[in-house]
């Protein structure tokens, strides 16, 4: 121990204790007797951070572009301005206001633009911000219109009126609290969900996530702190103006939050010190203001990706001297896993199912039939329609005609996150793995559709949510046992080799129950003794009563594990049977394999050493 650097002794204590110290210092800033001008710049610098923070809310955490950040700050000062100028002067009571105004305009807001999707949210969000000045103008008996409120009163606190360094403290607690509570967001199995929503929604929706909601709730919440920021604001000047709400203002929050670290809680402080006092120290910069934000944003995007967060991150990383992949303790002890529980498989019926994308019939009346404790395999030649199968099972893709059910539940008609929900779970040719998470947190993930807590319960740390989390942590231990990579589960997941993070997949799969498991080509590109791992935890969740659907090119291994092959060519059934019935199928033979039945070799005899036709492109 005394001969570790001194980064690596203090990488073992609680992280949060920095930021905590800082938020107090800050707190204690009157006490210092600074400049007023640093004051000042630090007062604007924590409205600044409260505003990339929610920024990074849904940016950086759920992966959506939002620039209407600076509409909800407005609804906010505007709402905590106008309570002041009837006399309600207690900020408490403006706080609460404005953190509700800038809630609903997030409502109104999101709503539609999360519905339509794709880049409907950034465009208007974009487009309030353009037309604030015009909607403050339109309202100009309440607001002042482009001459901005006056008369807001000076701010009390159950009825003590503040002085300067009282209200100084009132905006460091208000950060300092918001960013506990955004912390305690981050870390929970919340922010994980919103790390997989912004890794693909189509992971999020495969996981029972619902991607509309979670969304709205990431650019709900981000809202709440602008709010708070807007009556903050307010009462600083007494006065608010159009122009503390313009275009600039709105660049100014999207580049702190990318010069920070998006993808970052304590990122947003960074970013918005750096940008306050960087842009503010001299008229030039202010002149030239957007000219500057640009560049940060440049520097924050392009050069350093991660902003100075990840920067940050990756320095201590070397300071401590630790890998990303392999910061783990030895293998766990594969005897470990030997006790699997009861996987709780269910029986999928797929009968008669067909699809066209537009003149391409990708299937034709396919029925398939898995049952608990089996491996069925899928079979086929490239472009035969595995994959499309797989879509449609689990809602992505609508069916033409046919019953998809899993026991008795019809699932043809559901969304895929609902199809999740019931049971349904599955992997993807490429390992679709979140960034920023731990391999536990990535498994982990896996319960969240299934297994609830609010975020208030989160964020206080209510018994529910340690009740949660605590099943979450223990499931995880089993299913890595399980998959044999529980001694990787402080790595950084996304940092493992292929094959570790197939493996990751199932596990992530498993610990959700599923009522059928589905694996999409999960051996491709592994080396053989990561392929005979795959085969052994399959192996064991069919033997624990698991029902098992293996797309796979593998034809050696398909023929180790599954109990019945279903073969598709063109979009139709080509054969179906055991694996001795498939290897002495002639179509099967010649249309998947390319084996001629009249060479004078026997088939059979050459099978698990024939690779299937798999053109350029198989891996997706
Ligand atoms: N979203 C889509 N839009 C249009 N055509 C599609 C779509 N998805 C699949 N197809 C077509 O449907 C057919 C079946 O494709 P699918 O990917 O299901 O085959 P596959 O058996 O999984 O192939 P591979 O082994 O290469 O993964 C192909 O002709 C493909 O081009």
């Amino acid at each position: 121990m005394a001969n570790l650097p001194l980064a690596r002794r203090l990488s073992g204590g609680p992280l949060w204790i920095v930021p905590l110290a800082l938020g107090i210092l800050l707190i204690l800033v009157p006490h210092f007797n600074l400049e007023y001008s640093i004051v000042r710049q630090l007062q604007l610098a924590m409205i600044l951070s409260l505003l990339v923070s929610g920024l990074n809310l849904s940016l950086g955490f759920a992966g959506e572009l939002a620039l209407g950040q600076v509409a909800m700050y407005a609804a906010g000062a505007y709402t905590a301005g106008m309570l002041s100028q009837r006399g309600h002067t207690d900020i408490l009571l403006q706080l609460v206001a404005a953190g509700f105004a800038a809630l609903l305009v997030g409502l109104v807001t999101g709503i539609p633009g999360l519905r339509l999707g794709s880049w409907s949210l950034a465009m208007t969000s974009f487009f309030l911000v353009l037309l604030l000045p015009d909607v403050l103008a339109i309202f100009r008996d309440d607001t002042g219109g482009r001459n901005g409120l006056s008369g807001i009163l000076s701010p009390t606190l159950f009825g003590k009126l503040l002085s300067p360094d009282d209200y100084f403290m009132v905006i460091a607690i208000v950060t300092v609290a918001w960013f506990a509570v955004m912390r305690n967001i981050a870390v929970s199995r919340h922010g994980t969900a919103l790390r997989v929503l912004k890794k693909s929604p189509v992971l999020a929706a495969s996981m029972g996530i619902n991607v509309f909601r979670m969304k709205l709730l990431a650019y709900a919440l981000g809202a709440v702190p602008a709010g708070l920021a807007g009556a903050l604001f307010a009462s600083l000047d007494l006065y608010i103006s159009p122009e503390a709400f313009s275009f600039s203002v709105a660049t100014t929050i999207l580049a702190a939050s990318v010069l920070g670290g998006s993808a970052s809680v304590y990122g947003a402080v960074f970013g918005a010190f750096v940008l306050q006092f960087g842009l503010n120290q001299s008229t030039e910069f202010q002149k030239y203001s957007l000219v500057v934000t640009g560049a940060f944003l440049i520097i924050g995007g392009v050069l350093l990706t991660g902003g100075l967060t990840g920067l940050a991150r990756s320095l201590w990383r070397k300071a401590v001297g630790e890998d990303p992949a392999v910061s783990a303790s030895a293998p766990a002890d594969a005897a470990a896993a030997e006790d699997v529980p009861a996987v709780p498989g269910k029986v999928l019926r797929v009968e008669g199912v067909a699809k066209a994308f537009g003149g391409n019939q990708a299937l034709k009346g396919v029925d398939l039939v898995a049952s608990p404790g089996r491996v069925t395999a899928l079979i086929g030649p490239n472009g035969s329609g595995k994959t499309t199968l797989l879509n449609m099972i689990c809602g992505f893709y609508r069916t033409d005609a046919g019953v998809i059910a899993l026991d008795d539940k019809q699932l043809q008609r559901m969304g895929p996150d609902a199809v999740a929900r019931t049971g349904v779970a599955r992997t993807f040719q490429t390992p679709n793995i979140p960034e920023g998470i731990t391999v536990r947190e990535a498994v982990m993930a896996g319960r969240y559709a299934g297994h609830r807590a609010t975020v208030l319960e989160a964020v206080l740390r209510l018994p529910r949510y340690r009740k949660v989390r605590k099943g979450d942590l223990a499931e995880a231990d089993r299913v890595l046992d399980l998959v044999g990579i529980r001694h990787l589960e402080n790595a950084e997941a996304t940092a493992l080799p292929l094959g570790q993070r197939r493996l990751l997949e199932v596990a992530r799969c498993l610990i959700s129950n599923p009522g059928v498991l589905l694996l999409d080509e999960t051996a491709s590109g592994l080396d053989e003794d990561e392929v005979e791992r795959l085969a052994e935890v399959i192996r064991r969740v069919r033997d624990a009563g698991g029902t098992v659907v293996l797309v796979e090119h593998n034809f050696q291994l398909v023929l180790s594990l599954a109990d019945e092959i279903v073969a598709l060519a063109h979009g139709e059934l080509m054969a179906k049977g055991t694996p001795e019935e498939i290897q002495n199928n002639e179509r099967v033979m010649s249309e998947y394999l390319g084996i001629d039945p009249d060479a004078p070799e026997a088939p059979h005899v050459v099978l698990a050493d024939v690779a299937p036709h798999t053109p350029e492109g198989a891996e997706r």
